[in-house]
């Protein structure tokens, strides 16, 4: 059996600590990988060599069978490495297989103790997606153990093999091979966290189109297209930017790779008159160059590509892995507010990091209990503030909440917002009214009295009858997602236009019955009767916002008077053409 001893290890701390005691479980193991790692780099140490002397002692000195032997000396060198890397790659296995398995045993270890504290089953979805970045943090360990390793011994025995051959061809190779190494050990921790930022703007970028996707039914039925697509746009347009700030730093580590693995070539091209001179015939040149282009550069090149990507990718998907076994936190996703009060302060909003606020530093306070009507132009950003209130969308600086509780974390069944295009599904008229929160019949029925569906009721010949939006007119429609509001516990209730398609009458009678109902009541009001229907009127006019009882705005606030003055009490004129 699996000794467990060091079982606890990936918990314990973080990623670097993991790593390391998997490396240092077992040093007979790396002692193993050590010596089948000489064997595996046996061309890196004689392929240079072979070929000098195979030209200098061999092939120009008229003897080819001297020349021969050295080629063959070569080859027995390549079937070395042959076994050498069969034998690596079981090494490397038996120091991650353990590795993954303690990780294994760390995941499903905090999914159970996190399902027993939510106290439900362990969902699948959660410990396939924990397999997974086990399974990719083994990957990466395996490929960083192999690549850096290689590296390693690749470079000593470059060192060896030119030592031997001709030690002045050091002085040209071994300062710009240093230099392009520490160029990109320098970049590597900014590669590192840009890396980082990519993958994890990526997984995000995944994460709101497979949301918005599953949402399709009811984006289209709410008409928020628009709006959801300019929120995935802005995941999309962060994705590109943490694209765009990885291909820069990338840059470097070319540059590094044209330092250290491309310079020492032109080095000994250009310094061959001077090896010469030291007594150097065409073969060591040549094989000064083999060394270089067939062992260091590659060696390099696979250093820059291995760490830059499997290193990084090691560091995120451990990162996860471990965290994904802690104890489970307090549960403080979503909080009940303590009322229904709404604050604003110094909110700012706009679609966007080029565009126009469509919010500008914006204060507000409404108490619980208030019904305010916000009015002003279309576009001026009145659904802005309703889906800033809701949490729908967040401020890019102030704070928003309801409550005390920031607007993102109100609890759902605290608040409900109604939007200007109503959501009916295919179901029975009883499932279309209960579908936010269940209620018994005769709270159905005083909703329905209350905002004026009886005779709805009637004409569709009861609850149970079955309805889809194509059965019901528009203001039907409405109708029927205001009794849904209504029938639901939430103290907080923004109308959205929501009554857009009632006639005047309609219209009061539905907003009477929310404004006798507990709570807050915020009214995007579609005409200035709404507005004077709220306790108080909060005025939208660009940069300028005002907030105050009709009566009073018609005497001090310009805008409101121009919008009241094209009112015609008598039709009831909208507010919005
Ligand atoms: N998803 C979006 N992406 C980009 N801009 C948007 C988005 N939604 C709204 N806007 C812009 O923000 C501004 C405010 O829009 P908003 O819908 O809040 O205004 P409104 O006062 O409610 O208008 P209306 O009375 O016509 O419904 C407008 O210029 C609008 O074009």
């Amino acid at each position: 059996m699996r000794d467990r001893r060091h079982a606890a290890a990936p918990g314990q701390a973080g990623p670097y600590r993991a790593v390391r005691a998997a490396l240092l479980r077992d040093p007979r193991l790396l002692l193993r990988l050590g010596a089948w790692s000489v064997a595996e780099t046996a061309p890196a140490l004689v392929v240079g060599l072979a070929v000098a002397r195979a030209i200098d002692e061999g092939f120009a000195a008229g003897r080819p069978g001297l020349g021969f032997a050295w080629l063959a000396l070569l080859g027995g060198a390549w079937l070395t490495a042959a076994v050498g890397a069969r034998q690596v790659v079981v090494a490397v296995g038996s120091i991650v297989e353990p590795f993954r398995e303690e990780l294994l045993d760390h995941v499903v270890d905090g999914t159970l103790r996190r399902s027993a504290a939510a106290g439900h089953g362990p969902g699948a979805a959660a410990v396939a997606r924990s397999n997974l970045q086990v399974e990719l943090a083994r990957d990466a360990l395996a490929s960083v153990i192999t690549v850096v390793r290689s590296f390693a011994f690749t470079v000593v025995s470059v060192v060896l093999g030119l030592t031997t051959l001709m030690p002045q061809v050091l002085v040209l190779v071994l300062p710009p091979f240093v230099v392009g190494l520490c160029l990109f050990l320098l970049s590597l921790p900014a590669l590192a966290r840009r890396q980082r930022d990519f993958i994890v703007a990526d997984e995000r970028t995944a994460g709101a189109l497979a949301a918005m996707a599953g949402g399709l039914r009811d984006i289209a039925a709410c008409r928020a297209g628009d709006r959801v697509a300019a929120d995935v746009g802005r995941q999309v347009a962060r994705q590109a930017r943490a694209g765009r700030s990885l291909a820069r730093v990338t840059a470097m580590r070319t540059a590094s790779l044209a330092v250290g693995g491309w310079l020492p070539v032109l080095l000994i091209l250009a310094g061959a008159p001077w090896l010469v001179r030291h007594g150097a015939g065409a073969g060591v040149i040549l094989g000064a160059l083999v060394y270089v282009t067939q062992s260091l550069a590659p060696a390099l090149g696979n250093l820059v590509q291995g760490l830059g990507m499997s290193g990084v990718r090691l560091r995120v998907t451990l990162e996860r892995v471990l965290r994904s076994g802690e104890p489970p936190r307090p549960v403080t996703a979503r909080s009940v507010p303590r009322d229904a009060a709404v604050e604003l302060r110094g909110v700012t909003f706009a679609y966007g990091p080029h565009a126009e606020a469509v919010i500008s530093d914006l204060d507000l306070s409404v108490p619980d209990g208030d019904h305010v009507a916000v009015v002003g132009p279309s576009g001026i950003g009145k659904s802005t503030l309703a889906a800033l209130v809701t949490g729908l969308l967040r401020p890019d600086s102030g704070r928003v909440t309801v409550g005390g509780v920031p607007a993102e974390r109100v609890d759902q069944a605290s608040r409900v917002l109604i939007p200007q295009e109503a959501y009916v599904f295919r179901g029975t008229l009883m499932e279309n009214l209960t579908y936010l929160a269940a209620a018994p019949k005769p709270a159905v029925e005083d909703a329905v009295t209350a905002l004026g569906l009886t005779s709805l009721v009637a004409r569709l010949g009861g609850y149970s009858a079955e309805i889809h939006a194509g059965l019901l007119s528009p203001g039907e429609r409405q109708l029927v997602a205001l009794a849904r509001a209504y029938l639901t516990p939430a103290r907080l209730v923004i109308l959205d236009e929501a009554t857009c398609h009632l006639d005047p009458a309609a219209e009061a009678l539905a907003e009477e019955a929310f404004a006798r109902r507990d709570g807050t009541l915020l009214v995007v009001a579609h005409r200035l009767t709404s507005a004077t229907r709220a306790r108080r009127i909060l005025v939208m006019d660009g940069a300028s916002v005002q907030l105050g009882r009709h009566e009073e705005l018609l005497a001090s606030c310009p805008p409101y008077a121009d919008l009241a003055g094209l009112w015609n009490p008598s039709d009831s004129q909208e507010l919005v053409p």
